[in-house]
């Protein structure tokens, strides 16, 4: 398995399950919504898959790499997304990307070749020069992503990454991230939104702590409306 691949995990704050048993996995070439109501654990999941926080129970491997027991070459193949933007207003794309590049040993040639790249696949190489405080949200939102993708991860995970964009823009970025996986990364996405997803698109449905299916999103909407049939999940819990 060359993608992400999570087994039984679980976590608790204090005595607040976060999230139980959840086992899923990301092929390489894989566009996966992580698809979950508020308070589901998609933030909770996302902190363990990047090590912000630790669990000791169950596994999850990256590229092959036990995060537990391979941190280091785990991380070094992921790409992450956060909810939270986190650029420097005041500096061009191009520095905001090269300063990155530097934390993964990227200088010189090698950088602005990764950064050019990078920048390349998400349609805004003609912005490397501006300052990203004059770049409008969906933009920055991309440049985060060219971002995400200078170290060339194997797997990619983005946090609700089009909260507060406009349509066309999320449009946009929704396209661009599909784009990825079909050129062979595995797509981690997390979601509250059905219509970011597309038919032929993996579901994990988390609601709760706990995975309640998954499968491609036409399979788990059984020919209704997916938000029809990710509400009856989720409200049928609720009951
Ligand atoms: N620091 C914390 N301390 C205690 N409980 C927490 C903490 N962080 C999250 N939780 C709880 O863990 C559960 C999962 O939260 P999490 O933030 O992972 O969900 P989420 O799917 O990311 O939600 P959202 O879309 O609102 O960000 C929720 O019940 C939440 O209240």
């Amino acid at each position: 398995m060359t993608g992400l691949q999570i087994d039984g995990l679980g976590f608790r704050y204090g005595p607040r399950v976060a999230l139980e048993d959840v086992s899923f996995a990301v092929a390489p070439g894989q566009f996966c919504a992580l698809l979950g109501p508020n308070g589901a654990g998609k933030s909770t999941l996302f902190a363990l898959l990047t090590r912000l926080m630790v669990s000791r129970q169950g596994r999850i491997r990256v590229a092959g790499f036990d995060l537990a027991q391979a941190p280091r070459a785990a991380l070094a193949r992921i790409g992450v997304v956060f909810q939270q933007p986190t650029l420097d207003l005041d500096l061009t794309v191009r520095r905001n990307l090269r300063y990155f590049a530097g934390l993964h040993g990227l200088s010189g040639r090698a950088a602005a070749m990764a950064i050019d790249a990078a920048l390349d696949r998400l349609g805004m190489l003609e912005r490397a020069g501006e300052t990203v405080r004059v770049l409008n949200g969906g933009h920055r939102r991309r440049m985060e992503i060219a971002r995400a993708l200078i170290h060339a991860p194997a797997v990619l995970l983005l946090d609700e990454p089009t909260v507060g964009l406009d349509a066309a823009s999320r449009r946009a970025i929704t396209a661009h991230v599909h784009d990825l996986a079909a050129g062979g990364m595995a797509v981690l996405w997390a979601t509250h939104l059905v219509d970011e997803i597309g038919p032929a698109d993996q579901v994990v449905v988390l609601h709760r702590g706990r995975v309640l299916a998954q499968g491609t999103a036409a399979a788990i909407a059984a020919g209704q409306p997916l938000a029809d049939a990710f509400m009856a999940m989720t409200a049928g819990e609720d009951a």
